[in-house]
């Protein structure tokens, strides 16, 4: 999918949510433990009642990873099921990837080819050899961590090398990298202080703003200081609205929070139109 897709989207559906797929067998309802794929069928449940009000969902493969097969052909049929259905939605496998050339090609095929993601989130630290081989990627999107959501955040991403933030370091010189245009950053929605200062270094990129609900940042302010003309943001929940609640209703309570997200950003676009 192209960034102008993305950007249509967004402007049929008054809305740049995005929904974190984090299934977690302790958190979703009993009654779908008795059925052969609980976790696809949590998804499915929830695509089907809050895809008219995002245009990404994000699984974390981590909370796919964690069931070993089992949850990894969940991941693949979640995504399968995604593609066949809701082919206008983007897609994000939050792998948090990046190794020496060869094996960030692998990591690519992966994400890319074998379950066809529009996007994977990778790690800047192993540099622009780690990084390129899934630009090479026609069509998709790479989501590098630039200033992420946690405390830990703190410890490397802010600390100034030559006077200026490590974080400022990975997104200009990533701007440098051949097919750099398919590049996205994440920045934490509980940075929001900090979104000027990015824009100012990618002021065109779409950012990926994870950390709004269960974290505590503020949708309000991440536009104020985020958005670009184009939108240029994806705001992603995954605890706020896919535990709304744990009983038969989870679906029509998870489209109840991710539509009071998406009346919030309708509201804000229609400042900027
Ligand atoms: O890359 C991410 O998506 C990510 C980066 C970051 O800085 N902070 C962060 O919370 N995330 C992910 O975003 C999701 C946030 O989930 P909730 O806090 O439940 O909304 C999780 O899948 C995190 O792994």
């Amino acid at each position: 999918m192209t960034t102008q897709q993305l950007t249509s989207e967004i402007r049929k559906k008054n809305s740049f949510l995005c929904i974190g797929l984090d299934v977690d067998l302790d958190k979703i309802p009993k009654h779908l433990l008795e059925l052969e794929d609980p976790i696809f069928e949590f998804n499915k449940a929830i695509i089907q009642a809050t895809h008219h009000l995002c245009v990404a969902y994000k699984p974390n493969t981590a909370f796919y990873e964690a069931y070993g097969l089992k949850g990894w052909k969940a991941l693949q049929k979640t995504i399968e099921y995604l593609n066949d259905n809701y082919p206008e939605i983007f897609t994000i496998a939050d792998a948090k990837r990046g190794d020496i050339g060869n094996t960030s090609t692998m990591y690519a095929k992966a994400f890319f080819e074998d379950l066809a993601f529009d996007s994977v989130t990778v790690a800047p630290y192993m540099g622009k050899d780690s990084i390129e081989p899934f630009l090479a990627f026609n069509n998709k999107h790479t989501i590098m961590l630039a200033l992420t959501s946690n405390t830990g955040a703190f410890d490397f991403q802010t600390q100034k090398i030559d006077d200026k933030a490590l974080y400022k370091h990975v997104l200009e010189t990533s701007k440098q990298w051949e097919n750099s245009e398919r590049l996205m950053y994440v920045v934490g929605a509980t940075k929001a202080e900090y979104f000027t200062d990015i824009r100012k270094i990618v002021p065109h990129s779409f950012l990926l703003v994870p950390g709004v609900g269960a974290q505590g940042g503020n949708l309000q302010d991440v536009c104020k200081y985020g958005m670009n003309d184009q939108v240029g943001l994806l705001i992603n929940s995954s605890r706020g609205i896919i535990y709304a609640s744990n009983d038969k209703d989870f679906a029509s309570e998870a489209a109840s929070k991710a539509l009071q997200l998406q009346q919030e950003m309708e509201a804000v676009l229609l400042t900027l139109s």
